[in-house]
């Protein structure tokens, strides 16, 4: 899964200018939107990304792509079949002619966000890197190697320090590569990052996840596979999810050239795909290096009052509450609780002491908005505040 991008520094085209923002008033619209592109627009996180970005303050869709089975269409033809959301497609996007993820095709964008399959996503976002544009992927593809940050918005976002290192890799003036996590790593990191804040290192976590059928995408899993079903079984979820913790929830080296993962923390992750439109559900086991452990009313203060970066910065997607604790016994669910935070807060209940380790609980989060989609969006938020874009 770790791959190297390469030398990256020939051959760079001359993109427009971009236009002037302000970074000091993160929250309040900026005078000029910046145009963004979105790869694998047709897509499950593709269409995510044209729903969450009607009308945001910051950015303005410009430009969608796919595959060549779509290209050429008008989008709201490309996505015809595919568009799964509660909302319609957006006017202004409808009528986008799909184009064939080329970066000449999005000379217009400063930004893209990608939502491609990962059998692709690696060469094309790499294409995209070179040409200078800031890239923002959704895929496996980048997400351990050494110089690209792999951030969670509502956890690490001092990962954006490694970026000045990677353009001098890269020989880059603009653009450079950000990753989000897997979306049940997503989930998970929230509160772990709570507890690691408020109580030091943490020495084992043990996760199981449920997860909803759309983070498979579309068409996705069979309905006669899933329906009144559960399959114990996602093909590389639970390799991701226990080596993306130690990354996101570590910190970056001194010289700001990567990141130092943290070893010491084991997880163990077991995955199963449940009959659910949107949201995945874990069940998760801590146990802290911290001995005694803190009370389970300390944990639930802890994960109550933890506020992320974003949070901090004021951007636009950031949620009230990085973290909700429910308190009713049989919550959070998926269907009453997932659209908690506008889908970017994470929603924990039942936490209670745990026999074999510290403390455990369960979480719900939004697998195609916090995720996926809203993380990317939240991530080129902090991005345009720390003055990256
Ligand atoms: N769904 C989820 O909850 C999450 C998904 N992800 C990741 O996000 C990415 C997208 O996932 P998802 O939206 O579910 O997947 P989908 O299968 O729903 O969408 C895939 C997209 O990729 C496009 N595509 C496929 N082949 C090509 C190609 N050769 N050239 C250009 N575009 C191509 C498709 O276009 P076309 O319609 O033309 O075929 C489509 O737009 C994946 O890497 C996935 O692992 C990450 C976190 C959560
Ligand atoms: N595998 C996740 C979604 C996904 O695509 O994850 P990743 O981007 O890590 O491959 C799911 O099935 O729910």
């Amino acid at each position: 899964m770790t791959c190297a991008l390469g030398n990256l520094g020939a051959d760079l085209p001359q993109l427009r200018p971009s236009p002037k923002m302000s970074s000091s008033a993160p929250n309040t619209p900026l005078a000029e939107k910046i145009p963004v592109g979105i790869l694998g627009a047709t897509g499950t996180v593709g269409q995510r990304f044209i729903q969450l970005l009607e009308g945001h303050p910051y950015f303005v869709v410009a430009a969608v792509g796919a595959s060549a089975r779509s290209a050429g269409k008008a989008y709201k033809d490309a996505a015809a079949r595919s568009w799964k959301q509660i909302t319609v497609i957006p006017a202004d996007v409808a009528s986008l002619i799909v184009q064939t993820c080329e970066p000449e095709n999005f000379k217009n964008c400063r930004i893209v966000f990608s939502g491609l399959d990962s059998d692709v996503a690696g060469d094309i976002e790499s294409a995209f890197l070179k040409a200078d544009f800031a890239v923002f992927s959704n895929a496996k593809n980048y997400r351990m190697d050494p110089i690209v940050p792999l951030i969670v918005p509502l956890v690490n976002t001092s990962h954006f320090d490694v970026i000045a290192h990677q353009r001098k890799v890269h020989g880059l003036s603009k653009g450079f590569i950000i990753t989000n996590a897997n979306c049940s790593t997503t989930g998970l990191v929230v509160p772990l990052k709570a507890l690691q804040d408020a109580f030091g290192p943490l020495s084992r976590v043990v996760v199981t996840t449920m997860q909803a059928i759309s983070g498979a995408g579309y068409p996705g899993v069979p309905s006669l596979d899933i329906l009144g079903n559960v399959v114990p079984y996602i093909s590389g979820e639970e390799e991701k999810i226990e080596i993306e913790c130690s990354k996101i929830l570590g910190g970056v080296t001194a010289d700001l050239t990567g990141f130092s993962n943290l070893p010491e923390m084991k997880v163990s992750a077991s995955c199963n795909r449940v009959p659910v439109i949107d949201g995945h559900m874990e069940s998760v086991m801590v146990e802290f290096q911290k001995c005694p452990a803190p009370s389970i009313e300390q944990i639930i203060e802890a994960l109550q009052s933890y506020t992320s970066d974003a949070q901090k910065l004021g951007v636009p997607s950031a949620p009230e509450h990085a973290v909700v604790v429910m308190k009713e016994a049989d919550r959070p669910q998926p269907r009453m609780d997932i659209m908690i935070g506008n889908g970017n807060t994470v929603a924990v209940g039942r936490v209670r002491k745990c026999n074999i380790f510290d403390v455990k609980f369960s979480l719900l989060s939004h697998n195609t908005i916090l995720g996926a989609a809203g993380s990317s969006i939240m991530n080129a938020e902090v991005a345009v505040a720390k003055g990256l874009i």
